[in-house]
């Protein structure tokens, strides 16, 4: 009995947390989810052996490392060229249409976070690692686990892995220096200093208050697993019940995605988390591959800047790590 109850609240909770922290959209209230929460750590409690790796109770953390250990990632983590504005974003489109007249380009928001590696083993989170120098990373799968949005466990068999951008909304990083100015800690300057300095803590317990949240965009082996478009990738995780960007648009054109561009530069603010530019990505992924890369960064994608915001700083704004 107490066993198949167990069970039974791990998918209850699980599928709350996906319907909450990744659909948006909670079916349950709090209330009823903190008290199936308490019933599954009170069972816990009283039978430590029946505890998993990817039981909802993993994502309050409590686990504390002395370091962090190395990850080497199986595929370089790419970083990305930049542009400023429309003459150069015209010169990228050239030099790809040279090659691929009837190119159609992927626009997404560009997260201000960190870059994250998510790799899954026969459907259970194996480990999450930062981006490091491209090659070497460190792991924070302790951290990973307390990110709601982040599934534990996903119906693939074997080896899988997918990247994104580990981000603070705006509203946690706002709450996280309100609390620190009230302890007379010093602020975060933004939320991507503030995401990089939680997923650093070595007590998941701190990452688990943070309020993190995660957007997956890139999916390594995206062709091995039937994919031939960027898109059909995003919308595969999407069903494997990861989260992803909802503004992310498919553009047919150079002059949609600087419509495009033009959108977001208005919308900005308007986010409930922080963007410094849009990521424009060569659809097609055999295009992808056959444009290949320079040193460390893509010819099939490209990131166009937001100009830097007129930065006006009171004086307790300048005051941070
Ligand atoms: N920050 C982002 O939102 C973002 C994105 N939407 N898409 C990509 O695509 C990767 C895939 C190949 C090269 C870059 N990268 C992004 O951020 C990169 C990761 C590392 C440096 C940039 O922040």
């Amino acid at each position: 009995m107490t066993f198949e109850r167990l069970e039974e609240i791990k998918k209850l909770l699980n599928e709350y947390n996906y319907q909450y922290y990744v659909l948006d959209n909670p079916t349950v209230s709090d209330q009823e989810y903190d008290r199936l929460m308490q019933e599954l750590q009170s069972i816990e409690m009283a039978h430590p052996e029946w505890i998993t790796a990817d039981s909802p109770s993993q994502r309050v953390g409590g686990q504390v490392l002395d370091s962090f250990t190395k990850v080497t990632h199986q595929r370089m983590m790419l970083s990305l060229g930049n542009i400023f504005n429309e003459d150069e974003l015209r010169e990228f489109d050239d030099r790809i249409r040279e090659t691929y007249p009837n190119v159609e380009y992927v626009c997404e928001l560009k997260i201000d976070g960190l870059a994250v590696s998510l790799v899954y083993a026969d459907g259970h989170l194996d480990y999450g690692a930062t981006r490091g120098d491209g090659t070497v990373g460190e792991d924070i799968t302790h951290n990973v686990k307390t990110i709601k949005s982040i599934p534990l466990t996903i119906d693939y068999d074997g080896d899988f892995e997918v990247r994104g951008e580990i981000y603070m909304p705006k509203k946690s990083f706002n709450e996280l220096n309100r609390q620190r100015e009230e302890a007379g800690e010093a602020l975060f300057a933004n939320p991507r200093n503030a995401a990089a300095g939680s997923v650093r803590q070595l007590d998941s317990t701190i990452a688990a208050k943070r309020g993190l949240d995660a957007f997956l965009y890139m999916v390594p082996t995206a062709a091995e697993v039937g994919c031939t478009t960027h898109k059909e990738a995003l919308d595969y995780i999407k069903k494997l019940g990861f989260k992803t960007n909802p503004m992310t648009r498919v553009c047919q054109n150079i002059q949609e995605v600087w419509a495009f561009i033009l959108e977001m530069t208005e919308k900005r603010q308007t986010l409930p988390y922080e963007i410094d530019g849009i990521v424009i990505k060569v659809n097609n992924l055999e295009y992808q591959e056959r444009l290949g890369y320079t040193a460390k960064v893509p010819k099939w994608a490209i990131a166009y800047k937001f100009p830097a915001e007129e930065v006006v700083t009171k004086l307790k704004d300048i005051i941070f790590t």
